[in-house]
Formats: C-alpha cells, sequence, structure tokens
C-alpha cells in the first residue's frame, strides 16, 4: 500500500502495481502545508478521495477519516463514511483501538469495509506524547495486542500498525486472523505502507523508518531552474515551440 492524493500520482502508483492506495490524512502535511494532521477538515479529505477516484484505479482506494471526522458519535461516523464512499472510497481507515470499536461496528453495518490503525496515532500525538515509538514497555506491547483483537473483533478486515516495536507487530500479525500493513513496524506484517512523497524525497518532515526510493526533489528543481534560465537567456520558446 503507498498514498496518493491526487489524479495523476493515483494512475502512476496504480501502474506500478500496488494492491491498495490510501488517501491518508497525511496529506494534511505532505501536500497542504499544516503543521500536522489535525489541521485537515473533512471537506478537503473528500476532494481528495474524488481526485484519486477519477483516475480508477486498480487498486483498492482507502480513505483515512480526518480528525474530528469520526469521534463525536457513531451516527456522525457512519455519515462521514457513507460520504467518503459516496466521493470514491472503497473503504475508510480510522485511527483507535478499543474505544473505537462501536464506530468501526456502525460503519461495518453500513456495509462500509473498515481499516483499522494501531500504534502512533498521529491525530492523537498529544495524548501520546509526540510522534514516538510505540510497544517499548510490556504494559504498552499488551493494550497493543489488546487493541488490535479487539478490532478484528468490531470487523475490521486490516490493521495498520505504525512505528511499533517489530517483535509486538509480529506478535499482533501472529495474533489477529486479518492482515497487518505495517509502516515503521518492521518486515514480521502482512504488508507494509509509505508516504508517496517520503519515498520520492518530496516531504519536509521525514520519519526515521521511511526509505527515499528516488530523490524527485533534485530533478524539479533543476528542471525549473533550466526553464527559467533559457527563458532569461531568450531560448525558450525557440522554433519549436513558437507558432
Ligand atoms: N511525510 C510524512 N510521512 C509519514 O509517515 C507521516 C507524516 N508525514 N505525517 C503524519 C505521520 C507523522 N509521522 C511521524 C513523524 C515524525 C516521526 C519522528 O520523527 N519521530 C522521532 C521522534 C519525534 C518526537 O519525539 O516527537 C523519532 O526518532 O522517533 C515519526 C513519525 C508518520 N506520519
Ligand atoms: C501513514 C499512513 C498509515 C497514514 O495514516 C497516512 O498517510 O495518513
Ligand atoms: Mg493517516
Amino acid at each position: 500500500m503507498v498514498t496518493a492524493y491526487d489524479y495523476p500520482t493515483a494512475k502512476l502508483v496504480d501502474k506500478a502495481g500496488v494492491d491498495m492506495i490510501l488517501v491518508g490524512d497525511s496529506l494534511a502535511m505532505v501536500v497542504l502545508g499544516y503543521p500536522s494532521t489535525n489541521q485537515l477538515s473533512f471537506e478537503e479529505m473528500l476532494i481528495h478521495v474524488a481526485a484519486v477516484a477519477r483516475a480508477r484505479p486498480r487498486a483498492m482506494i482507502v480513505g483515512d477519516m480526518p480528525f474530528g471526522s469520526y469521534e463525536y458519535s457513531v451516527n456522525e461516523a457512519v455519515r462521514n463514511a457513507i460520504e467518503m464512499v459516496r466521493v470514491g472510497a472503497e473503504s475508510v481507515k480510522i485511527e483507535g483501538g478499543s474505544e473505537m470499536t462501536d464506530v468501526v461496528r456502525g460503519i461495518v453495518k453500513a456495509g462500509i469495509p473498515v481499516m483499522g490503525h494501531l500504534g502512533l496515532t498521529p491525530q492523537k500525538r498529544h495524548l501520546l506524547g509526540g510522534y514516538r515509538l510505540r510497544g517499548k514497555t510490556p504494559q504498552e506491547a499488551k493494550e497493543l495486542i489488546e487493541d488490535a483483537k479487539a478490532l478484528e473483533e468490531a470487523g475490521v478486515y486490516s490493521i495498520v500498525i505504525e512505528f511499533v516495536k517489530k517483535e509486538v507487530a509480529k506478535e499482533i500479525t501472529e495474533k489477529v486472523n486479518v492482515p497487518t500493513i505495517c509502516i515503521g513496524a518492521g518486515p514480521h506484517c502482512s504488508g507494509q505502507v509509505l508516504v508517496i512523497h517520503d519515498i520520492l524525497g518530496l516531504s519536509e518532515i521525514r520519519p526515521p523508518f521511511a526509505k527515499v526510493y528516488f530523490d524527485c526533489s533534485k530533478a524539479i528543481t533543476e528542471a525549473v531552474r533550466k526553464y527559467v534560465e533559457e527563458v532569461k537567456k531568450g531560448e525558450f520558446p525557440n522554433e519549436e515551440y513558437s507558432f
């Protein structure tokens, strides 16, 4: 799984062969320039889910429920999940464990597959005390395993495990019967996910677990620098591009 937030990127990552495209709320930070994911509105998320859906990818589209769109009540969570599906999401992801089981049940009852998200849940970072590695103490490990079981029991079809000790992610993967999709939680998971801007070297804040596969930032700056230079020199547009 990889994130994508717009039409052309969705086309490109789908062509690369991913199984799932996550329209993550990381959109807030990597595309919209907000300081955290907490600033993203539900309306902004809908615009990006719709853009990805227009690419009609083969991969399944997972829409990340933004902060404030599923916490007030089960009713509001279901209403918003339905809105996500109306604009093109094929499943939704919500952050949280045992405390979110009623919301998971409600959304699944409405016919929408729900993906869970445990460990470092960025929307709750003030409560967790920052973007820190989770599952370091036996108590934290125990809670994560219990949360995973509670989510499975509530009906999630998969669980994202973010920035958790690899041994704990392994134990969760062994103890639940739904696939685990990990990010910064080691290799002993059913699948992996990364933020596309991290893969391409286009993010300012890059977590320690994100690998840059190709640094596009230099290529972009260089291409535009050349264009500026050619325009200033009067080399562009030349005959070929003039009509
Ligand atoms: N570009 C990007 N990639 C991501 O994977 C991502 C985002 N943005 N934004 C939303 C969350 C935030 N994530 C993050 C962000 C920072 C750290 C990080 O630097 N952790 C430090 C400690 C920082 C602290 O103590 O607050 C570490 O070394 O553990 C980890 C995960 C993962 N998610
Ligand atoms: C990193 C993934 C799991 C995510 O939630 C996001 O991109 O918002
Ligand atoms: Mg997210």
